[in-house]
Protein backbone atom coordinates (compact mmCIF):
# COMPACT_ATOMS: atom_id res chain seq x y z
CA UNK A 1 0.00 0.00 0.00
CA UNK A 2 2.78 2.54 1.26
CA UNK A 3 4.25 2.05 -2.59
CA UNK A 4 1.35 4.23 -3.78
CA UNK A 5 2.93 7.53 -1.76
CA UNK A 6 6.43 6.38 -2.94
CA UNK A 7 6.68 8.50 -5.67
CA UNK A 8 4.36 12.03 -4.62
CA UNK A 9 6.02 14.74 -3.25
CA UNK A 10 6.25 15.42 0.12
CA UNK A 11 6.27 18.89 1.54
CA UNK A 12 7.11 19.18 5.34
CA UNK A 13 5.48 22.64 7.23
CA UNK A 14 7.16 23.49 10.54
CA UNK A 15 6.88 26.02 12.58
CA UNK A 16 5.90 27.14 16.14
CA UNK A 17 2.90 26.95 17.73
CA UNK A 18 0.22 29.54 15.83
CA UNK A 19 3.47 30.82 13.48
CA UNK A 20 0.75 30.86 10.45
CA UNK A 21 1.62 27.29 9.22
CA UNK A 22 -2.73 26.22 8.75
CA UNK A 23 -3.02 29.19 7.28
CA UNK A 24 -0.47 29.18 4.58
CA UNK A 25 -1.32 25.55 3.98
CA UNK A 26 -4.86 26.40 2.86
CA UNK A 27 -3.23 28.66 0.47
CA UNK A 28 -1.18 26.33 -0.89
CA UNK A 29 -4.66 23.65 -1.37
CA UNK A 30 -6.46 26.42 -3.32
CA UNK A 31 -3.18 27.46 -5.98
CA UNK A 32 -1.47 23.95 -5.73
CA UNK A 33 -4.28 21.52 -5.11
CA UNK A 34 -1.92 19.49 -2.82
CA UNK A 35 -3.41 17.53 -0.05
CA UNK A 36 -3.10 19.04 3.68
CA UNK A 37 -2.85 16.78 6.51
CA UNK A 38 -2.31 18.45 10.13
CA UNK A 39 -1.29 16.21 12.38
CA UNK A 40 -3.24 18.31 14.94
CA UNK A 41 -6.11 18.41 12.68
CA UNK A 42 -6.15 14.33 12.80
CA UNK A 43 -5.32 14.51 16.85
CA UNK A 44 -8.20 16.07 17.51
CA UNK A 45 -10.62 14.16 14.88
CA UNK A 46 -9.64 11.67 17.10
CA UNK A 47 -10.24 12.86 20.34
CA UNK A 48 -13.63 14.66 18.64
CA UNK A 49 -14.51 10.65 17.63
CA UNK A 50 -15.04 10.36 21.48
CA UNK A 51 -12.95 7.10 21.26
CA UNK A 52 -10.65 5.55 24.37
CA UNK A 53 -7.48 6.62 22.31
CA UNK A 54 -9.18 9.77 21.72
CA UNK A 55 -9.39 10.27 25.77
CA UNK A 56 -5.68 9.45 25.94
CA UNK A 57 -5.02 11.96 23.37
CA UNK A 58 -6.83 14.76 24.99
CA UNK A 59 -5.20 14.72 28.17
CA UNK A 60 -1.56 14.70 26.83
CA UNK A 61 -2.67 17.68 24.12
CA UNK A 62 -4.23 19.90 26.84
CA UNK A 63 -1.14 20.03 28.62
CA UNK A 64 0.90 20.74 25.20
CA UNK A 65 2.88 17.36 25.56
CA UNK A 66 3.50 15.56 22.30
CA UNK A 67 1.29 12.33 21.59
CA UNK A 68 3.65 9.05 21.22
CA UNK A 69 5.34 9.30 17.90
CA UNK A 70 3.33 6.32 16.46
CA UNK A 71 0.53 7.16 17.34
CA UNK A 72 0.73 10.41 15.16
CA UNK A 73 3.01 8.86 12.31
CA UNK A 74 0.03 6.17 11.56
CA UNK A 75 -2.83 8.42 11.31
CA UNK A 76 -0.40 10.43 8.95
CA UNK A 77 0.41 7.36 6.93
CA UNK A 78 -3.36 6.25 6.67
CA UNK A 79 -4.41 9.86 5.48
CA UNK A 80 -2.03 9.87 2.68
CA UNK A 81 -2.84 6.44 1.81
CA UNK A 82 -6.48 7.43 0.86
CA UNK A 83 -5.60 10.41 -1.03
CA UNK A 84 -2.50 8.50 -2.85
CA UNK A 85 -4.82 8.47 -6.11
CA UNK A 86 -5.29 11.99 -6.33
CA UNK A 87 -2.93 14.04 -4.19
CA UNK A 88 -0.19 16.06 -6.69
CA UNK A 89 1.36 16.19 -3.66
CA UNK A 90 1.49 16.60 0.74
CA UNK A 91 1.85 18.98 2.77
CA UNK A 92 2.63 17.07 6.16
CA UNK A 93 1.84 20.69 8.57
CA UNK A 94 2.92 20.38 12.07
CA UNK A 95 5.01 17.37 11.67
CA UNK A 96 7.93 16.20 12.81
CA UNK A 97 7.96 17.31 16.06
CA UNK A 98 10.87 16.15 16.85
CA UNK A 99 13.84 14.88 14.77
CA UNK A 100 13.03 10.82 15.68
CA UNK A 101 9.90 11.93 14.48
CA UNK A 102 11.61 12.76 10.87
CA UNK A 103 13.26 9.83 10.64
CA UNK A 104 10.59 7.65 11.43
CA UNK A 105 8.25 9.01 8.67
CA UNK A 106 11.33 8.58 6.62
CA UNK A 107 11.52 4.90 7.37
CA UNK A 108 8.05 4.50 6.91
CA UNK A 109 6.76 6.30 4.15
CA UNK A 110 8.96 8.59 2.79
CA UNK A 111 12.04 11.41 2.58
CA UNK A 112 10.43 14.97 1.82
CA UNK A 113 11.71 17.18 -0.97
CA UNK A 114 10.92 20.67 0.62
CA UNK A 115 10.77 21.88 4.40
CA UNK A 116 8.81 25.32 4.63
CA UNK A 117 9.91 26.58 7.84
CA UNK A 118 6.95 28.96 8.81
CA UNK A 119 9.20 31.34 11.39
CA UNK A 120 7.45 34.35 13.61
CA UNK A 121 8.12 35.93 16.86
CA UNK A 122 7.28 34.06 20.60
CA UNK A 123 5.62 37.05 21.39
CA UNK A 124 3.90 37.19 17.95
CA UNK A 125 2.70 33.02 18.31
CA UNK A 126 1.77 34.06 21.74
CA UNK A 127 0.12 37.14 20.90
CA UNK A 128 -2.09 35.51 17.11
CA UNK A 129 -2.90 31.95 19.51
CA UNK A 130 -4.48 34.37 22.31
CA UNK A 131 -6.57 35.85 19.84
CA UNK A 132 -7.13 32.64 18.03
CA UNK A 133 -8.36 31.43 21.50
CA UNK A 134 -11.30 33.51 21.82
CA UNK A 135 -13.24 31.71 19.46
CA UNK A 136 -11.08 28.63 18.42
CA UNK A 137 -12.56 26.64 21.27
CA UNK A 138 -9.28 24.54 21.50
CA UNK A 139 -8.80 23.62 24.72
CA UNK A 140 -4.73 24.18 24.29
CA UNK A 141 -4.96 27.75 23.24
CA UNK A 142 -4.93 29.14 26.88
CA UNK A 143 -1.98 30.94 28.33
CA UNK A 144 -0.57 27.97 30.32
CA UNK A 145 -0.55 25.54 27.64
CA UNK A 146 0.45 28.17 25.19
CA UNK A 147 3.03 28.46 26.90
CA UNK A 148 4.50 24.75 27.11
CA UNK A 149 3.76 24.63 23.45
CA UNK A 150 6.22 27.16 22.44
CA UNK A 151 9.37 25.80 25.60
CA UNK A 152 8.70 22.08 23.19
CA UNK A 153 8.55 23.81 20.03
CA UNK A 154 12.28 25.53 20.51
CA UNK A 155 13.61 22.43 22.42
CA UNK A 156 12.78 19.79 20.58
CA UNK A 157 11.11 20.89 17.60
CA UNK A 158 13.89 23.58 16.08
CA UNK A 159 16.48 21.12 15.92
CA UNK A 160 14.28 19.48 12.85
CA UNK A 161 15.59 22.75 10.87
CA UNK A 162 18.91 22.02 11.68
CA UNK A 163 18.35 18.62 10.82
CA UNK A 164 16.96 19.21 7.15
CA UNK A 165 19.09 22.61 6.74
CA UNK A 166 22.19 19.77 6.37
CA UNK A 167 20.19 18.52 3.26
CA UNK A 168 19.56 21.83 1.14
CA UNK A 169 15.67 21.47 1.45
CA UNK A 170 14.72 24.13 3.86
CA UNK A 171 13.25 27.41 2.84
CA UNK A 172 12.67 29.86 5.42
CA UNK A 173 9.45 31.91 5.49
CA UNK A 174 9.55 34.95 7.51
CA UNK A 175 5.62 34.84 8.71
CA UNK A 176 5.44 38.62 10.49
CA UNK A 177 4.04 39.97 7.32
CA UNK A 178 0.89 40.30 6.10
CA UNK A 179 -0.85 36.84 4.98
CA UNK A 180 -0.35 37.44 1.26
CA UNK A 181 3.25 38.40 1.36
CA UNK A 182 3.88 35.31 3.54
CA UNK A 183 2.08 33.34 0.26
CA UNK A 184 4.27 35.03 -1.84
CA UNK A 185 7.21 33.72 -0.38
CA UNK A 186 5.81 30.63 -0.01
CA UNK A 187 5.03 30.50 -3.75
CA UNK A 188 8.51 31.10 -4.97
CA UNK A 189 9.82 27.87 -2.99
CA UNK A 190 6.72 25.90 -3.94
CA UNK A 191 7.02 26.92 -8.00
CA UNK A 192 11.09 25.92 -7.27
CA UNK A 193 9.96 22.50 -6.89
CA UNK A 194 8.57 21.57 -10.18
N1 LIG B 1 -0.54 38.97 10.69
C1 LIG B 1 -0.58 37.68 10.38
N2 LIG B 1 -1.38 36.85 11.09
C2 LIG B 1 -1.38 35.54 10.78
C3 LIG B 1 -0.55 35.03 9.75
N3 LIG B 1 -0.75 33.71 9.66
C4 LIG B 1 -1.65 33.38 10.60
N4 LIG B 1 -2.04 34.47 11.30
C5 LIG B 1 -2.99 34.47 12.40
O1 LIG B 1 -2.41 33.69 13.43
C6 LIG B 1 -3.34 32.71 13.97
C7 LIG B 1 -2.71 31.33 13.98
O2 LIG B 1 -2.57 30.88 12.63
P1 LIG B 1 -2.66 29.35 12.25
O3 LIG B 1 -2.50 29.27 10.77
O4 LIG B 1 -3.86 28.72 12.86
O5 LIG B 1 -1.35 28.83 12.95
P2 LIG B 1 -0.71 27.39 13.06
O6 LIG B 1 0.75 27.54 12.88
O7 LIG B 1 -1.43 26.41 12.21
O8 LIG B 1 -1.01 27.13 14.56
P3 LIG B 1 -1.19 25.75 15.32
O9 LIG B 1 -2.40 25.08 14.73
O10 LIG B 1 -1.42 26.19 16.71
O11 LIG B 1 0.06 25.04 15.07
C8 LIG B 1 -4.56 32.75 13.09
O12 LIG B 1 -5.66 33.09 13.88
C9 LIG B 1 -4.27 33.76 11.98
O13 LIG B 1 -5.30 34.71 11.85
C10 LIG B 1 0.28 35.95 9.02
O14 LIG B 1 1.04 35.59 8.10
N5 LIG B 1 0.23 37.25 9.39
N1 LIG C 1 3.02 15.68 15.47
C1 LIG C 1 2.24 16.11 16.47
C2 LIG C 1 1.27 17.12 16.26
C3 LIG C 1 0.50 17.56 17.32
N2 LIG C 1 0.66 16.99 18.55
C4 LIG C 1 -0.18 17.41 19.69
O1 LIG C 1 -1.26 18.20 19.23
C5 LIG C 1 -1.19 19.52 19.81
C6 LIG C 1 -1.70 20.57 18.79
O2 LIG C 1 -0.90 20.53 17.63
P1 LIG C 1 -1.05 21.60 16.47
O3 LIG C 1 -0.05 21.28 15.44
O4 LIG C 1 -2.47 21.66 16.03
O5 LIG C 1 -0.76 22.99 17.18
P2 LIG C 1 0.53 23.71 17.76
O6 LIG C 1 0.88 23.07 19.05
O7 LIG C 1 1.61 23.68 16.75
O8 LIG C 1 0.01 25.07 17.97
C7 LIG C 1 0.26 19.67 20.23
O9 LIG C 1 0.45 20.64 21.23
C8 LIG C 1 0.58 18.25 20.70
O10 LIG C 1 0.05 17.98 21.96
C9 LIG C 1 1.61 16.01 18.75
O11 LIG C 1 1.77 15.53 19.86
N3 LIG C 1 2.39 15.58 17.71
MG1 LIG D 1 -2.50 24.52 12.73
Amino acid sequence: MADKIKNAKIVFVVGGPGSGKGTQCEKIVAKYGYTHLSSGDLLRAEVASGSDRGKTLQAIMQKGELVPLDTVLDMIKDAMIAKADVSKGYLIDGYPREVKQGEEFEKKIGAPALLLYIDAKGETMVKRLMKRGETSGRADDNEETIKKRLDLYYKATEPVIAFYEQRGIVRKINSELPVDEVFAIVEKAIDELK
